[in-house]
């Protein structure tokens, strides 16, 4: 399918800047010192979820100044889409996780279905401890649990679509330098 991409550059230009990158900038630095404080005498395992946590994670390692282990796995519940469906996983972790301390850092915890089923994965694999980052908490009231929250967040968002800054809209905008949110979503 051919991508018009007059309409992609229309999405951005309409859509809505919720955060510019000085603030997202700062809410990730202070992530990393929030993380800091509590896991850097954990040696821990660092997972950027891909496709979306690329950018958060990128920039969050650089303020994690203790020693880690980064990797990545990658699953996805929209594809392109707007809404979420069922969880597809296209690489899991493969180090050995047992007894390890585990950071899993993603763009957005939306309804939390994602992060739940890869927290789930690492403690089926023997983890000690699985902990949560996220760029962005979307605010609404349709958790896969109540109170569902990532153990680190550094922005929280109204109820809209968001892209930019590794989160897409049809697959693009990833590099946005900023969260927007899509017209009329
Ligand atoms: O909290 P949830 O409702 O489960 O949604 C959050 C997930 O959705 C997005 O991934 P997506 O499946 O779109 O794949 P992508 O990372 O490749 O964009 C995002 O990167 C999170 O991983
Ligand atoms: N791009 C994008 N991906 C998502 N995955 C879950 N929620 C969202 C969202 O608001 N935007």
């Amino acid at each position: 399918m051919s991508v018009d991409l007059d309409h992609i550059q229309q999405v951005l230009d309409e859509a809505d800047c919720l955060y510019n990158e000085q603030q997202i900038e700062e809410a990730i630095k202070s992530m990393g010192s929030a993380i800091t404080e509590q896991l850097s005498n954990s040696n821990p395992l660092v997972y950027c979820v891909m496709n979306g946590g690329m950018v958060i994670t990128g920039k969050l390692l650089t303020h994690l100044q203790f020693p880690l282990e980064a990797s990545y796995v990658h699953a996805t519940r929209y594809r392109d889409q707007l809404t979420g469906g069922r969880l597809d996983w296209r690489v899991r972790p493969s180090q050995d996780m047992k007894g390890r301390t585990v950071l899993i850092v993603d763009d957005i915890l939306d309804e939390g279905h994602t992060l739940d089923a890869i927290v789930d994965f690492c403690k089926e694999q023997g983890a000690e401890q699985v902990m949560t980052a996220v760029l962005v908490d979307k605010l609404h009231n349709r958790k896969a649990r109540p109170d569902l929250k990532a153990d680190f967040y550094g922005l929280e968002i109204e109820d809209r679509y968001i892209f930019g800054y590794g989160l897409d809209y049809q697959g693009y905008w990833r590099n946005a330098n900023g969260i927007f949110a899509l017209k009329g979503h």
